[in-house]
């Protein structure tokens, strides 16, 4: 079988995708800058993916590479986002075809073409935000650009934008939400609460990567292009929040606030944490990126994946929901 190599396979999305490799028979090289588990059937390579030097041995005899490693997307880091998502990635590109290996699949984010406004329907057509909202998104974007400029005749790329990832082992979405769901600070709806938005099961993801690495062979119509992956089965970000928040316990948001408002509080409190920035660095759950997501519609059509390559979530929206809150039984309310 070939081998596969996952950078940032330590991570979340990155160690599913390594055990649906492994369940589908393909040999499977890590590389991570942690080692975060153990398993003798995955050879594991700790190094920096900024150092060519690093990643060649992890390359050798590798097939394809699936490229899952980002710094925190809720960080505010912006030398770091540019070392690790572009500067990185380029470096990754040239190790990759320095090693001979065939296919790369980059995990890009359907947030490359969001800038704070409504997107209904998104198709891959739409253009790069033109003013991205932080550093995360804006090296999001040359990382993209930078792979899918890479396809050539003997090396073929292709990149996969999810939106909103969650389920067992998720960093994000459901610790974030029972953290402030602790602190009571869950009381609230931003807006009316009727913004329609995608949550991917990781699952999907997955399935949506493999198929692609699958697809990608030298008269696929798969490369060089991106591909928006989700459950196709867009929710009402507060429905969705409310299933969560309830689902580990705790009292369902019932209050509105207007959308106006909480933009202009998390634009007054971005400016007092950059003033602040000498003395103390302060990271608020509430920037204006996380309260545009919060309060606008923003889901994306998956037709491409499905006519070019077949894609169908594999798990749908109620299962999914339920199998990420049992697989968090820390994270439940005390009674
Ligand atoms: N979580 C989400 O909702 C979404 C995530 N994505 C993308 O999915 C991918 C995976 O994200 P997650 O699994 O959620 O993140 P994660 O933080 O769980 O995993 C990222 C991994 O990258 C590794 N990493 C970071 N810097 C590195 C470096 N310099 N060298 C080697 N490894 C390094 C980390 O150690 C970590 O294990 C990322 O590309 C992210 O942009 C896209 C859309 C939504
Ligand atoms: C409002 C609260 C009750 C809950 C806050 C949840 C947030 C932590 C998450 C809601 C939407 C999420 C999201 C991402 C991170 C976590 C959220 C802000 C991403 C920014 C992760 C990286 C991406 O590529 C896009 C994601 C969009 C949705």
């Amino acid at each position: 079988m070939k081998t596969c190599l996952v950078i940032g396979g330590g991570g979340f999305l990155g160690r599913h995708i390594v055990e649906k490799l492994l369940e589908k028979g393909y040999g499977v090289h890590v590389f991570d800058i942690r080692r975060t588990f153990e398993d003798k059937q995955v050879e594991f390579f700790v190094g920096d993916l900024c150092k060519k030097e690093d990643l060649l041995p992890a390359m050798k005899d590798v097939d394809t590479v699936f490229h899952c490693a980002t710094p925190s997307p809720l960080s505010n880091n912006k030398q770091l986002f540019h070392a690790v998502n572009y500067h990185g990635t380029k470096t990754i590109l040239e190790a990759a075809q320095e090693a001979g290996v065939q296919r790369l699949v980059l995990t890009s984010s359907a947030s490359v073409v969001y800038e704070g406004k409504d997107i209904v329907n998104g198709k891959e057509d739409l253009p790069y935000a033109s003013k991205p909202m932080d550093y995360y998104t804006e090296t999001k974007i040359l990382q993209e650009k930078l792979v899918l400029d890479a396809d050539s005749e003997d090396f073929f790329t292709v990149a996969i934008r999810p939106h909103g990832i969650f389920g067992p082992r998720d960093p994000h979405m459901l610790p974030t939400t029972a953290r402030m769901a602790k602190a009571g600070k869950t009381k609230f709806i931003i807006g009316d609460g009727k913004n329609t938005v995608d949550f991917t099961y990781v699952e999907n993801v997955v399935h949506g990567h493999i198929l692609a690495a699958e697809h990608l062979e030298k008269d696929s119509v798969v490369r060089g292009k991106a591909y928006n992956i989700t459950n196709d089965d867009p929710i009402y970000f507060w429905e969705f929040m409310r299933r969560i928040i309830t689902g580990l316990g705790y009292p369902a948001p019932k209050y509105n606030l207007p959308y106006w408002l909480v933009v202009a509080l998390a634009v007054i409190l971005q400016f007092v944490c950059k003033i602040l920035k000498p003395i103390k660095e302060i990271r608020p759950t509430f920037t204006p990126m996380t309260v545009a997501l919060a309060g606008t519609h923003h889901f994306y059509s998956c037709e491409r994946a499905k006519n070019d390559m077949d894609y169908k979530p594999v798990v749908p929206m109620d299962k999914a929901i339920k199998l990420a809150i049992d697989s968090y039984p820390e994270l439940r309310a005390e009674t």
